[in-house]
């Protein structure tokens, strides 16, 4: 029996799974245990692959991921790239937060980019956007406003073997962004796939993209998300500058609420907490107690 290897899944195609390894991508098949486990290897999922007698590869082991989100579905995402458009649909903090929220409890780090600006005629709506999105750079995002500086900034944020997605609104321009950000790694890619496709049609729904040392994966990634599993008293820990203030609130369990010496609420009153992120905290804190998602993201 032939060593086994270790690899990234990039690509899932007709029931082979294209698993990156530090030298070439292999082009195997899933044991048929996997079925048996009810375990499906995803795209970014990390794999132990051995090469059986006939010359035939096969995947063996999913290593333990660290995560799986998103539709199709990406394993082991360390960081996602939001997309928030200025206009077209409207800049948003509710929705910035409710994304931020999620990804804050899935442990996945974000990176915010602001599309569109380039649409907006008004430069008092502009300044207005980047105040805002700067008390975010505050409590501790990386936000960017151009996608040259994007791009060039992720040579250094994109870490050996992470990897990132996109998310953001229907709309708000991840397609864009990712056909802009793919335009270098492109040659690579086309190579790959015509070396294991050999002239066959097939159609991927999801593949992952070299990008420095790292992947990106090729979709658009997530528009609407579902905040009803968050335990509505762990919510406030994902708001990161709450999680910061609440170690000076009298009560250990304090939500923030009502409570007597509240820092959150202390803060909040000197203007150090913005408005609106407290009052999607109380929105979300609703929508999650009483199950269901919001009317306009259905
Ligand atoms: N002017 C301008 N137009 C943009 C920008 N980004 C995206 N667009 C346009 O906005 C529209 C939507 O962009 P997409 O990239 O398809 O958006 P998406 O987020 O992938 O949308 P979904 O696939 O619905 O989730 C397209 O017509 C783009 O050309 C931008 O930075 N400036
Ligand atoms: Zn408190």
């Amino acid at each position: 029996m032939a060593e086994k290897e270790t690899g990234t899944v990039i690509a899932l195609n007709a029931g082979f799974y294209d698993v990156q390894t530090d030298s070439e991508v292999i082009r195997t098949r899933a044991r048929g245990v996997f079925r048996q486990n009810k375990q499906k290897p995803a795209v970014g999922d990390r794999v132990e692959i051995q090469v059986d007698e006939k010359g035939m590869s096969y995947l063996v082991k999913i290593l333990p991921r660290l995560n799986r989100i998103g539709r199709p579905a990406v394993a082991n995402v360390s960081h996602v790239l939001l997309v928030i458009s200025a206009v077209e649909p409207d800049f948003s903090v509710a929705l910035l937060d409710r994304f931020l929220t999620f990804f804050s409890w899935q442990r996945v780090k974000v990176t915010i980019y602001l599309s569109k600006a380039d649409l907006i005629a008004n430069t008092a709506q502009l300044k207005e956007i980047e105040q805002t999105l700067s008390y975010y750079r505050e409590i501790g995002y990386q936000v960017f406003l151009d996608k040259n500086e994007l791009d060039k900034s992720l040579t250094d944020l994109l870490e050996a073997d992470q990897i990132w997605t996109l998310a953001g609104q229907s709309g708000a321009g991840k397609s864009t962004l990712l056909n802009y950000l793919k335009a270098d790694a492109n040659q690579s890619t086309a190579a790959i796939s015509s070396a294991l496709n050999r002239g066959r049609h097939t159609t991927r729904v999801v593949q992952l993209f070299s990008l420095n040392k790292g992947f990106l994966a090729d979709t658009p990634g997530f528009s609407a998300i579902d905040l009803s599993p968050i335990k509505l008293t762990d919510l406030a820990s994902y708001f990161v500058e709450f999680k910061e203030a609440s170690q000076f609130c009298k009560f250990r369990s304090c939500q923030h609420l009502k409570e007597p010496k509240c820092e959150v609420k202390r803060l909040l009153e000197e203007k150090q907490i913005m408005a609106s992120r407290y009052e999607n905290y109380l929105a979300m804190r609703a929508e999650i107690s009483e199950g269901r998602m919001p009317e306009y993201l259905k």
